[in-house]
This record gives C-alpha cells, structure tokens and sequence, in this order.
C-alpha cells in the first residue's frame, strides 16, 4: 500500500525538457531546477550506471522460457491476485495503444496484457515478458523507477532517459506485500500521444486492489480486522487492514491501518491488540462467534472511534469450537448422486433420469436458479461414473472476459497474443480429456465462442489459438445455466445448433423453497458440518425456513446453517433464532409470529395496536431486568435477534 505520493508530479514543460536532453547529452548534467527533482535523480542515477541516451540500447538481460516461469513460480501469488485486477484494467484502457504490465521488485516483466497493435511496437523495445526493466538496464522508466523510488510514478515520453523509450508514456506503482516488502510493479504502458490522463489514479486503485487480495490470501487462515474512520468505508479500496495472531499480536497490516493507528512497520509481529485499540482479544474472539453483521464502533487510545469489522480465519474458528473445518459436500464419493436425493419428489426425478444415462454419450443441461446446487450435481454426476478416476473441469462462463474464455477454454500456442506465455496452454477442453468438463453458467457465453464449441462437440478436436495441429479430446460435457436458454434463443443471443447438441438431457434442478424434503436436506448439511454431532432445529424455526422463499437457495441455507453451528454452544444441540444470522432471523420471524411471545408476559389485554405495544414494551423491559442488561440472553430469552431488541429498546418509553 502506498502513503508516498508520487515523484514525478507535473509534467515538466516540453521546452524545458527539451533543454534538460540537450544539456544531459552534450554535458551529462542538467542544470538545478530545469526539472522535477525526483526526475533529475532518476536521469543521474541512470548516467551512474553507465547508459547513454542515444545510440544503440545497452545489452540487457533477457529471461529464457525457464526462468521465466520460474520467477513466476516464485510470484505465483503476486501473479495470480493481480491477473484478474489487470484484466480489468486492461478493459480499461481497451483501445488506448497500451499494455498493462507485471514486473517483479527486480524488474523484470512477468506479464503483459494488450492491444496487438500496439504490442508489436512495444516489443521492439523489449517491453515483453522475460525483459527486465530496471533502471540499471533501461535508465528512467516508470517500473524501474517506480522500484528504485518506492512510491507511484509517470514518466512521459522524452522523460524516458533512454531516447529510443521516448515514443512511451508509462505509469507505475509498486505492490507491497502483507509483510511491507515490495513484491514488484504494476504498470500501464502506451503510446505518448494516447496519454490516458486517469491512468495513475486507475494504477494506484488496482494496486490497492491487489494489496488487498494478497493480504486476505496471506491471512486466510487469520483473525483479520477491517477498520475505518466511516462504516462504509470498511470493505473500499481505503480500508485499513489488520491481521492478529490468536493471543492477539498484530501479526500483518497494510499501510492504511499503520497510519489510522499512528504505527509503524517495525510495530508488526511487535505490537499487540490491546496496545492498538481500546479492546482485548477475548471481545475480539466473542465477536467472532456471532456471525459478521453490521461494522462496530471501537476506541483508539486517543478515545477517538474507529469502525471496525472481524472476520475470522479458518483457524480462528476451528481452534474457538474445537471443530475441523466442514468437508466439501457430494464430492468424490461412490454413489454421490444417491446422496442428492434426500426425499423430494422433484429431486428424486432428476437423479433416476440421470441414472438412466450415466454412461451414455449424451450431454447434459442442467437448469435451475443460482445457488440450487448445479454443479454440486453435476460432480455427482462425474462421481457417479465410469469417468470418475478422471479429471473434472469446471468452467464459469460468466467469470471471465471473452477473450479470456477462449484462451482458456481452447489453449493457445506459444506466442499467440501479448501475454501468452512461452509454453503456451493446453486449455481447460484438453485438460477435461477423460474426464467431466463443466461449463457453467454457459448462457453467457460470447456468440463468437458459442460457434467454436459447437465445432469441438462436432469434430471432437480442438485447434488451439494461434493455429497449429488440432488435438482428439473426448469428454463428458455438462452445461449449466440459470437463464432461459430458449428465450436467449429468441432474443439471438444463444445459438440454437449448439442448444440442441448440448440438451441431451435436460434436469432441471428445484428451488429451495419447493423442495419438500428440507428436514432432510438441514440434517444432511449439519451432518456435513459438524460430523459427529447429533444438531436439530428448534420446531418454530424449522417450520419458517420451509415457509422461506430462499432467493439464495442452498447456499444460503448452507451457509445460514454454518453461521449457526458457529454460534453453537459446545454442548448445545438445537439450533434456534439466535444462533441464524441477525438479518434471516428477522426475515424468518416475520414469516412466524409478528411480534415477540415470552412465557413472563401478561394475559394480552383487550385493545388495539398501542396495547399491544405496551405488552411487547413490558416484555422488553422484564427481559432486560432479569438479564441485568445483557442484551445477547434478553434477546434469546425473547426469541428475538439482538438488531430487533435493539430497536425495541429505543422505542421504548423514557423516564
Ligand atoms: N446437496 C447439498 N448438500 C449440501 N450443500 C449443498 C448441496 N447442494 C448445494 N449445496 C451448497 O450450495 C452451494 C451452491 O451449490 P452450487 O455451486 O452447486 O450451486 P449452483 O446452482 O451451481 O450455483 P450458481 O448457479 O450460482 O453457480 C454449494 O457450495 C454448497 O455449499
């Protein structure tokens, strides 16, 4: 995360410049004040290692294909978190003349993205993958000197110290990683006279992106905290970021978090929780527990408030309730499709249909809304099989950019667009030989793509991208989609060739909420969740889940149910409305009885909606006396979530 502002802030005047070049190639120097000081130092520090502006390019070190990929090997995380940001960015500047580059904190360019045309001039002055861009080799360049200097920077056009770099504009700002180091460069680098004027801002944002990502990887498995002066910017790109060890040491934080609590860097793997804010690692662990709701507030030792979100990691979690994480549902087991029908009708159905042609060479097309468990099923399927020693793929059409989708479905040969790597891919299709190859969310798939697959299905061959020699593949091809493919049909956006070749068999798959078979399916989750414990739900609660409608399907049950089993005591086993996260309890109560019941309130008396208000305030506040305030048990004794006891109590009258 960078707090430097950048170096090279305005662009020095082109008279000026011009002066500055004639002077550093006649003399070697430039005179004080002719250009930006972080720009005179970076043009020195080049002179320094021995490079000339003009003339012939000095002979800097090109990686091979194998040390390539072993410094992305190295970088497999760096490279990884920022592939998707970079993508995004290079939709960004689509049409610009531009790449958007990955280098490492040596320099050396580690992926590129971009603009054919403007790839292959860019590749004249090696700005490709494998060379190496430290200002040591190319003088000042925005990823060179972004290094050198540690902080964001531009360098435009004749700004380049080396004379044939003067056709660039770059923008560059370096990624630190969740432990302050630097771990390389990201980069937008075009032609000068398509200067985007945003592109330093959209560079900081995606570096800012990557940080985070890379920071939540490098923590996964920690207790995290998420502050920020206002809640809503907890979650943004301006969030500070904590990691805390389980006895509460501050084990990682990024730059935003250091300066929100006045530390430094030398703080981390020092510091501990109770020395950074107002709050000790026992309310730390008690929050976790609770599933993750609104932000809270918490007090710097200032006594000035910060707002701030827990996550737990993996860890933090399994070690507060001594549990293993959940294994993964249906997956890989003899007969997983026997495990999917848990009882009802509309289930059962599309498990014996499918059954019935398991083995046959036939695709399928499941249909269903998102979240019904489309490929939990066709994993099952895959399972279920005489293919199930071989790979499953699964492929989510509607996650990647066109062409993306097809670089990845269909491979690609060494060299087949700017970024490809040396090897080239096989492809996700080639890899699915043998096995099962999930195409997910196929409805979306680009028209273009649509077309080549059809042909793959056709002649069961695949011609990589960038030509070459097609390759046999056969596979088990199982397509999902939430969309009404014939409607796409109609609307022109589906081809209707492909839809009958990939309708084989159609199952379509029912929404939570017809199913009638959901005490089954909560037991069998539980089961999955907590193997080895006999859970139940309480009975008012298992009858308003099977009135819910469940826009989120089994994943939100799934995950409803995990939250609960959180919240679980040890030797609990019922789950009930406390234990469901604040906003389903409510959502469910609402289905239920519209207004709080307890054992201690008074016979109802006769009389309209203020009647029953005072009933409900009086039970409110007997709960909240018998509880000595604790708000978390007069919630519970009151079946109601602590969001509702907290409205209820400000409602009540004062005095
Ligand atoms: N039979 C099951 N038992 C337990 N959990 C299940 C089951 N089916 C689905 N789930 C849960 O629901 C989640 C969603 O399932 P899945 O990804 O298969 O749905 P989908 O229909 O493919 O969703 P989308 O269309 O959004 O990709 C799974 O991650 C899992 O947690």
């Amino acid at each position: 995360m960078q707090t430097n502002s950048h170096h090279v802030a305005a662009r020095t005047p082109g008279s000026r410049l011009r002066e500055a070049r004639r002077q550093l190639t006649t003399t070697g120097e430039v005179a004080d004040g002719l250009i930006d000081a972080a720009l005179r130092r970076s043009w020195e520090r080049s002179r320094g290692f021995g490079l000339a502006p003009a003339g012939r390019a000095p002979g800097a070190p090109h990686a091979s294909a194998a040390q390539l990929a072993r410094a992305l090997e190295q970088q497999r995380e760096l490279a990884s978190n920022a592939r998707p940001v970079m993508e995004f960015l290079f939709e960004q500047m689509r049409d610009t003349d531009s790449l958007v580059i990955l280098a490492d904190a040596q320099g050396m360019l580690l992926e590129a993205m971009g603009d054919a045309n403007f790839a292959d001039r860019a590749q004249r002055v090696a700005l490709r993958p494998g060379a190496n861009w430290h200002e040591r080799w190319r003088g000042t360049n925005a990823i060179g000197t972004a290094l050198a200097d540690a902080a964001p920077v531009v360098v435009h056009a004749g700004e380049h110290y080396l004379d044939r770099n003067g056709f660039l504009t770059c923008t560059a700002a370096p990624i630190t990683g969740p432990d302050g180091c630097m771990l390389g460069v990201l980069d937008i680098s075009g032609d000068h006279r398509g200067h985007h004027r945003h592109a330093l801002a959209l560079v900081r944002l995606a570096v800012r992106t990557v940080e985070q990502k890379l920071f939540d990887t490098r923590h996964a498995a920690d207790l995290r905290l998420r502050l920020h002066l206002q809640p809503e910017g907890i979650g943004s790109v301006a969030e500070g970021l904590l990691a805390l060890s389980d006895d509460g040491r501050l084990i990682g934080a990024n730059a935003a978090a250091l300066a929100m609590l006045g530390l430094s860097r030398a703080d981390v793997g020092a510091a501990s929780i109770g020395q950074l804010l107002q709050l000790d690692v026992t309310t730390l662990m008690a929050w976790c527990r609770q599933p993750a709701g609104a932000p809270r507030t918490v007090r710097r030792h200032d006594g000035s408030a910060l707002w701030l979100r827990v996550e737990a990691g993996r860890h933090v979690l399994a070690a507060s309730h001594g549990s293993a994480p959940a294994p993964r549902p249906a997956q890989a087991r003899a007969d997983a499709l026997a495990e999917l029908d848990t009882g009802d009708p509309a289930m059962h159905a599309a498990v014996e249909r499918a059954r019935r042609v398991l083995d046959k060479p036939i695709s399928w097309l499941l249909l269903g809304a998102s979240g019904v468990g489309k490929e939990v099923f066709a994993r099952a399927l895959h399972a279920s099989g005489t293919r199930r020693d071989g790979p499953f793929v699964a492929v989510n059409c509607a996650a990647l950019p066109e062409q993306l989708i097809e670089a990845e479905l269909f491979g690609y040969r060494p060299g087949a667009f700017t970024g490809a790597s040396r090897e080239g891919a096989a492809g996700r299709i080639r890899e699915a030989h043998g096995g099962t190859l999930l195409l997910d969310e196929i409805g979306d798939m680009p028209l273009a793509l649509q077309a080549r697959l059809l042909r793959v299905l056709q002649d069961r061959q695949v011609t990589p991208l960038g030509g070459g020699k097609p390759v046999a593949v056969d596979f088990r091809l199982v397509c999902a989609t939430h969309r009404n493919l014939r409607r796409e049909i109609e609307a022109g956006r589906f081809r209707e060739d492909l839809y009958y070749r990939l309708n084989g068999l159609t199952l379509q798959l029912p929404a939570l909420h017809e199913r009638q078979d959901m005490p089954h399916l909560v037991a069998q989750m539980l089961r999955g969740i907590e193997p080895g414990r006999e859970l139940r739900l309480a009975p008012e609660l298992a009858l308003a889940m099977s009135r819910y409608r469940w826009p989120g399907n089994l994943r939100q049950l799934n995950s409803a149910l995990h939250t609960a089993c959180a919240l679980l005591g040890e030797h609990e086993a019922q789950i009930d409305w406390w234990h469901l996260p604040d906003d389903l309890a409510d959502e469910l109560r609402g289905i239920s009885a519209p207004e709080p019941t307890v054992p201690t309130v008074p016979a109802m008396p006769a009389g309209g909606a203020a009647d029953l208000k005072a009933v409900s305030a009086r039970a409110v506040s007997q709960a909240m006396q018998s509880c000595a305030g604790n708000l978390s048990e007069a919630a519970r004794r009151l079946g109601i979530s602590r969001n509702t006891l907290y409205r209820k109590l400000r409602q009540l009258p004062t005095g």
